[in-house]
């Protein structure tokens, strides 16, 4: 464990140098690893680990589109593809990774697996941290470990590919073995983390929920739309607006943020923007504060948690969520935005 300071305030991380893939291996050698569900982060984690050379089996149901894509992605049923209850039954690690409502629908199919000494690892700290909620409550005898990959499963296994990796945080909830720091840690480098920084279920929970209604995924497209509109409504075309608004910042500006700083994108810009921008990020701070405050005591307070438990519990959430996504889909914006992907040069 290396304490690290950021920005100030020392933390506790772990890095593969000091817990390469080979000690990982040591540690999980004996285990069964399952992974229950292979929506989005089950395929990233699950075809990590057995590339990484871990003991991994699939826990799926049958006749279902993930099953199919479970086969298609090499797993073999009766060999290393198996029922939800099987694949319980074999694993001395579960990890859950059904979405966090059918997590609850679940749970009591899962629980009779859950024997002395096993663990059950979560990606999110939703089930446990609402466990009012939820009605997930393991029982004493077996590790409660978590590994949160800070990003899509689908991003955590492009990366992995190309010898890349996502920051991932862990952690413990239940140490019934004493082995839990060694168990999550191992699954952490194993499912293909870059690092991977402690926090606890609670925390976890609160800090993904308002990011990703946050300006991960919600108050992006609030921030894009409005600025895209005001474009609009003062006689700017579409591909103006939507060049100066969304093209430009993620093809250009945002590769320069990521890899060296925000000032350092300011200073590969014109004086003439880098004195708007420093101007302007004060109103913006100001103007949306008050909405990241609100959103996450909506969060603490459990309000989210049971919005999302509610909808997505529906038999036809899946139909929902995807007319809605449609809606954003067919928007000016995005159809404008789909045509300007398709004239960039790599696209032809
Ligand atoms: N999507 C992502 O990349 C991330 C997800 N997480 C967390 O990882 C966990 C898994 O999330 P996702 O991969 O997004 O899940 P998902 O929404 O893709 O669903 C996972 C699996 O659950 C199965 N499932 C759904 N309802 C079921 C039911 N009633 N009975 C049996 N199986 C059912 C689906 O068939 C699918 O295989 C969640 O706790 C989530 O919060 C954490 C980080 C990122
Ligand atoms: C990808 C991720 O980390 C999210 C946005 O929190 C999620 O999918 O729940
Ligand atoms: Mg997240
Ligand atoms: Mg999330």
């Amino acid at each position: 464990m290396a304490v690290m300071n950021f920005g100030g305030v020392d933390e506790n991380v772990m890095t593969r140098d000091e817990f390469p893939l080979k000690k990982a291996k040591e540690v999980l050698k004996d285990e069964v690893i399952a992974i229950i569900g292979y929506g989005v982060q089950g395929p990233g984690q699950g075809l990590n680990l057995r590339d990484n050379g871990f003991n991994v089996i699939v826990g799926q149901r049958k006749d279902s589109k993930t099953w199919d894509k479970a086969i298609a992605d090499g797993w073999v049923p009766g060999e290393t593809l198996f029922e939800i209850e099987e694949a319980c039954q074999r694993a001395t690690i579960i990890q859950y990774l059904l979405s966090d409502a059918a997590q609850i629908a679940v749970w009591p199919r899962i629980k009779p697996y859950l024997t002395a000494g096993k663990a059950l690892y979560f990606s999110h700290g939703f089930g446990i941290t609402y466990k009012e909620r939820t009605g997930i409550v393991p029982p004493a005898d077996v590790d409660v470990i978590l590994v949160a990959p800070k990003g899509s499963g689908t991003s955590l296994r492009r990366m992995f590919l190309q010898g890349r990796g996502l920051n991932s945080s862990y952690a413990i909830f239940q140490d019934a073995t004493g082995k839990a720091k060694d168990r999550v840690i191992a699954l952490g480098i194993g499912v293909g983390s870059g690092y991977l920084f402690e926090t606890n279920f609670k925390k976890e929970v609160y800090s993904d929920l308002t990011g990703e209604r946050g300006t991960l995924m919600g108050a992006i497209q609030g921030l894009l739309l409005a600025q895209y509109e005001v474009l609009r409504e003062n006689g700017h075309t579409p591909s103006e607006a939507f060049n100066e608004t969304v093209e430009e910042l993620t093809q250009s500006l945002m590769p320069l943020f990521a890899e060296n700083g925000m000032d350092w994108m300011y200073a590969n810009c014109s004086t003439t923007a880098q004195r708007g921008a420093l101007d302007w990020m004060g109103p913006f701070h100001d103007a949306t504060k008050p909405v990241f405050a609100k959103l996450y005591s909506e969060v603490a307070c459990g309000n989210e948690a049971q919005r999302s438990i509610d909808t997505n519990s529906k038999p036809d959430y899946r139909e929902k969520l995807e007319e809605e996504l449609k809606a954003l889909r067919e928007s000016e914006m995005w159809r404008a935005g789909a045509v300007v992907r398709k004239l960039r040069p790599e696209n032809n």
